[in-house]
C-alpha cells in the first residue's frame, strides 16, 4: 500500500478551520459584495443621479397624503442606473413606513420572454407575504392568476400594508405579457375591493418599446416617462472610486480605475460595464495570485465581460438555439466581408453541425422561431430585406463579436466542447 500520510495532512490542512478564517479566503477583495451587480449600494455611493431619486421620492411619498402618484416608466441604455434608483428609492420608502399604521410594501420583478401574467402574480405575491407579519402560504403552482391576485395579494396588502404597494417591473420590453400586467396593476385601485394605492415603477431600455404598450395601458397607466442618460468617464471614475474599499487597502493600482471607467464609457457609458470589469480585473488578480491589481488584469477582464454578459443572454436556452448562434459564429468568420446572413444559410449551417454533434436538426421553421428568440433578448440583431425575385426575407447578424460569442457558447455547452476549430 502506497504511503498516504502527505496526503492525508493536506486534506486535515484543507479541511481545518481556524477562528477568523471565511470561506472565499482573498488577499484583495475585503468587501466583495459591494461589487455584486445586484447589491443595491447606500446613499452615499450613489453618484449623479439625485434628480431622478428626488423625483421618485416626492412621488411615492404622495402614497403618504393620501394624494394620487404617477406611474412611472424610466427608460435609458443598459447600465444608467434605472433599477438602482427605483430599488434605492423603494428600499427607503418602506424604512420610512415600517412601524407605521400606514406602512407600505414594495416587489421588485425581473421577467424573461416566458413571464406570464400567473407568474408575475405569483411572484409579487411571495414578496409581498415574504414581508408580511402573518403571511399566506403562496404555493409555487396549482392556482390561477386570479386565485394569486385576488386571494393571496390584495388581501395581504389590504390587512398588512395599508399605506399600499409599489411595483418594479425591471425590462418590461422581455415581459412575455406586459400589456395584461400593466392593465390590471394600473386599473386596480378603480376595483371596490381595493382601496389602497398601488403603484407601478416599469425599467426598459429599449425605447421602441414605448411604441409597443397598448393604448388602452398607456390612458390607464399614464406613465410619466424619466430618461437615464449614459455616465460620463468622469461619473464612472467617482463610482468605481465610492466602491474602492470593496478592495483592501494598497491593492489597487493607480491605472486601475482610469482603465475601467475608460473602457466602460466606450460602452456608451454603462455603470454595470464598469463594475463588472471592476469586479473581475480584482478576481483575475486574485486567482493568478498577484498582490496588486493592474490595468492588464482589467484589460483582460475586458474580454471576459462579453463572454459573461453573452452567457448570462443564452441561459435557458435550448441546445437547437445553440447550435444555431454556433453556426451563425462559423459563417460570420468564414465570410469576413460580409456581416448578415440568411435564415436559409444559418439554417443550412446549422444542420451539418448539428449532426456534427449527433442532435437531429430541427427543420426551418423552428430555426427561424428560435433565431427570432435571439433577437428579442438581444443576442441577434434582424432585418428584413427585398431580395428581388426571392420576396422578402429575413437576415441576422451577431450583436457582440465573433470570438467571445463563440468562447461563451462554448463554455456553456458541454456538447460544442468536441467541436474544434470553426
Ligand atoms: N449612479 C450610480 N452610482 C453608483 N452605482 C451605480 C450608479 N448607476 C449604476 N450603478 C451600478 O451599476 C450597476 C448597474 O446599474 P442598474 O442595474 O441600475 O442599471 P440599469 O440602468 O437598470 O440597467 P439595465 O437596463 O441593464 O437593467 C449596478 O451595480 C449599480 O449599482
Amino acid at each position: 500500500m502506497p504511503n498516504n500520510d502527505s496526503t492525508q495532512t493536506t486534506v486535515d490542512e484543507i479541511l481545518n478551520v481556524d477562528e477568523g478564517d471565511s470561506e472565499d479566503e482573498s488577499d484583495i477583495f475585503e468587501k466583495p459584495w459591494l461589487l455584486e451587480i445586484d447589491n443595491v449600494p447606500d446613499a452615499n455611493r450613489i453618484v449623479g443621479r439625485d434628480d431622478h431619486i428626488t423625483f421618485l421620492a416626492k412621488n411615492l411619498r404622495k402614497m403618504r397624503t393620501n394624494s394620487v402618484p404617477d406611474n412611472v416608466l424610466e427608460w435609458g441604455e443598459t447600465g444608467t442606473g434605472k433599477t438602482l434608483v427605483a430599488r434605492h428609492v423603494c428600499e427607503r420608502l418602506e424604512a420610512a413606513t415600517a412601524g407605521t399604521d400606514s406602512p407600505i410594501v414594495t416587489a421588485y420583478i425581473n421577467p424573461d420572454p416566458i413571464s406570464t401574467y400567473t407568474s408575475t402574480f405569483r411572484k409579487i405575491a411571495e414578496q409581498v407575504n415574504a414581508k408580511a407579519e402573518n403571511p399566506l402560504d403562496v404555493p409555487y403552482q396549482g392556482l390561477s392568476a386570479e386565485h394569486y391576485r385576488d386571494q393571496k395579494l390584495w388581501p395581504v396588502v389590504q390587512r398588512e400594508f395599508s399605506g399600499g404597494l409599489v411595483v418594479i417591473i425591471d425590462e418590461i420590453d422581455k415581459h412575455g405579457e406586459v400589456n395584461e400586467v400593466l392593465y390590471t396593476l394600473s386599473r386596480t385601485q378603480s376595483k371596490d375591493d381595493v382601496d389602497f394605492p398601488v403603484v407601478t415603477i416599469g425599467i426598459s431600455n429599449d425605447i421602441e418599446f414605448k411604441g409597443e404598450i397598448e393604448s388602452r395601458v398607456q390612458s390607464t397607466l399614464q406613465p410619466e416617462h424619466r430618461t437615464f442618460t449614459p455616465y460620463e468617464e468622469d461619473q464612472l471614475i467617482a463610482i468605481l472610486e465610492n466602491r474602492r474599499d470593496a478592495f483592501y487597502d494598497g491593492v489597487l493600482d493607480d491605472e486601475v480605475i482610469p482603465t475601467t471607467a475608460e473602457l466602460a464609457a466606450e460602452e456608451h457609458g454603462d455603470a454595470r460595464r464598469a463594475v463588472r470589469l471592476f469586479r473581475n480585473a480584482g478576481e483575475i488578480a486574485d486567482e493568478e495570485g498577484d498582490d496588486i491589481v493592474t490595468a492588464n488584469h482589467v484589460l483582460e477582464a475586458d474580454e471576459l465581460v462579453e463572454v459573461e454578459l453573452f452567457m448570462e443572454m443564452v441561459k435557458g436556452t435550448p441546445l437547437s438555439g445553440k447550435l444555431l448562434l454556433f453556426a451563425l459564429t462559423r459563417l460570420d468568420r468564414n465570410n469576413p466581408e460580409k456581416e448578415w446572413f440568411r435564415t436559409s444559410e444559418i439554417h443550412e449551417v446549422y444542420q451539418t453541425v448539428a449532426r456534427d454533434v449527433e442532435v437531429e436538426p430541427k427543420g426551418y421553421n423552428r430555426a427561424l422561431e428560435l433565431l427570432n428568440k435571439h433577437v428579442t433578448t438581444g443576442v441577434l440583431e434582424s432585418k428584413k430585406k427585398e431580395g428581388g425575385d426571392q420576396g422578402k426575407f429575413r437576415s441576422y447578424s451577431l450583436q457582440g463579436d465573433v470570438e467571445s460569442t463563440r468562447t461563451g457558447l462554448i463554455n456553456s455547452t458541454p456538447e460544442l466542447q468536441t467541436l474544434m476549430g470553426w
